[in-house]
């Protein structure tokens, strides 16, 4: 079995229920190596972009290794979170998509929206995320360095693009 993963959990106000419930699994279930919350609490109206990159930085800092973010979509914290550099941050609410999410794209992020997936399968989700590891040998390695290669400043290239 893996080694345990450091995890930072956040949302919004939209997504706070959530974020509790799914931070409670984590702490009970003995899920992680360890956990930090940046928020919100049950009074704070924090927008989604400002938790979100609180979380994102921690993971582009290398404090933690993942950061698992909810809203009410999942989507304004994904695009908030893919602001910070080096940050690959996905929504994805389906079993296929977090498997892929971490061993075709490394995502380090998985944002979730409370208003679109019932809540024990978002918890079932979490679960798994948590079991999956990127592996830096696979074909997939290559693909998610174009995507650092761009953050970096170095142009992508297209092959065999039609000309119309
Ligand atoms: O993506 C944004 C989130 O869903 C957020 O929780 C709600 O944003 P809104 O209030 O702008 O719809």
């Amino acid at each position: 079995m893996a080694e345990k993963l450091r995890l930072v959990i956040g949302s919004d106000d939209a997504g706070f229920g959530y974020k509790e419930i799914v931070k409670g699994m984590v702490q009970d279930e003995g899920l992680v190596a360890s956990l930090v919350d940046v928020g919100v609490d049950a009074e704070s109206h924090t927008a989604y972009p400002s938790v979100a990159v609180a979380a994102a930085e921690k993971v582009a800092s290398g404090e933690v290794d993942r950061a698992l973010i909810f809203c009410g979509t999942g989507l304004g914290v994904a695009i908030a979170a893919n602001k910070v550099a080096g940050v690959r941050a996905v929504t994805a609410h389906d079993s296929f998509s977090v498997e892929r999410a971490v061993l075709s794209n490394d995502a380090q992020v998985l944002c979730m929206g409370q208003r679109v997936v019932g809540i024990e399968l978002a918890k079932r989700l979490v679960r798994e995320w948590l079991t999956y590891r990127f592996d830096p040998s696979s074909a997939s390695a290559e693909k998610v360095a174009l995507i650092g290669e761009y953050e970096a400043g170095h142009p992508i290239a297209v092959e065999g693009a039609p000309s119309c």
